[in-house]
């Protein structure tokens, strides 16, 4: 499978760091444009709400690097852009594309377990965001064990120990790289609205019971929608509720 490294990003290839996303943000100020930084190895990786994120070797870390002008709230609307990306590059490389589906927020998974995950960060100010830092981890080669995720979340999974099929971190960014940037094109010229509805088509549980935790609040109800700016919708008793930022459980 051969792809052409897209127009107008740079690519910036790590050893070892502590984190891309540090990285990322780290090579910004020196760096024109936009641009890829992927390693092999990063000594303190980070997850979504501060957790650890383990990396076992030939998995892929890498955080592409944006510079939008635009409210925060738009800007971010890219983790849906990044997952539509790794959904596409996943079927791409595996041509089995009902074997994945996006979590809520910006999670791949693969036989409904987890494969990737995705984290923004940025430095913005005032309401306008800085550099924005969209960080990728997907297990292609091997899973963290279960006991290092928290109780109840999905159980990790990687692509090697499900389908048996192996890509280099640097091969899979390749083909990666090419389908974000067409999708950013397609964002910052239609806005949200086809990523969206292409989101929607491989949702995880879209329909189902399901359980939304912030850090203050439990609520559990039917995963009914996305609406135009992102957020969850949730059908509960007392009627439907839309959810900003909060980790997604699955009812059995
Ligand atoms: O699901 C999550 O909690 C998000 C995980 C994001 C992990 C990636 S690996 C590359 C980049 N560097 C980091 O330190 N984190 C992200």
């Amino acid at each position: 499978m051969s792809t052409d490294w897209p127009a107008g990003y740079g690519r910036i290839i790590r050893d070892s760091v502590r984190s891309t996303l540090d990285e990322a943000l780290l090579l910004a100020p020196e760096t024109p444009g936009a641009f890829w930084v992927l390693a092999h190895h990063q000594t303190s990786a980070r997850g979504r709400r501060g957790r650890p994120w383990s990396m076992p070797k030939g998995n892929f870390a890498a955080t592409l690097l944006l510079r939008p002008d635009e409210p925060p709230g738009v800007a971010a609307l890219r983790s849906f852009v990044m997952s539509l990306a790794l959904f596409r590059t996943l079927a791409d490389v595996t041509a089995m594309p009902e074997n994945f589906a996006m979590k809520w927020p910006n999670d791949v998974l693969l036989e409904g377990g987890k494969l990737a995950g995705i984290l923004l960060e940025s430095t913005g100010q005032r309401g306008r965001i800085g550099p924005l830092a969209i960080g990728v981890g997907v297990n292609l080669r091997a899973a963290p064990s279960a006991h290092e995720v928290e109780e109840g979340a999905l159980t990790p999974v990687s692509l090697m120990d499900r389908t048996g099929i192996t890509i280099t971190p640097e091969a899979f960014l390749d083909i990666l790289a090419a389908h974000y940037a067409g999708l950013e094109t397609q964002f910052t010229q239609y806005g949200f609205a086809p990523i969206r509805t292409a989101w929607l088509a491989h949702a995880a549980r879209l329909g189902t019971k399901i359980t939304a935790r912030t850090g203050r609040a439990e609520m559990t109800g039917i995963f009914e929608d996305v609406d135009t700016d992102g957020n969850l919708m949730l059908r509960e008793a007392a009627g439907l509720r839309r959810i900003a930022a909060a980790d997604v459980f699955f009812t059995p």
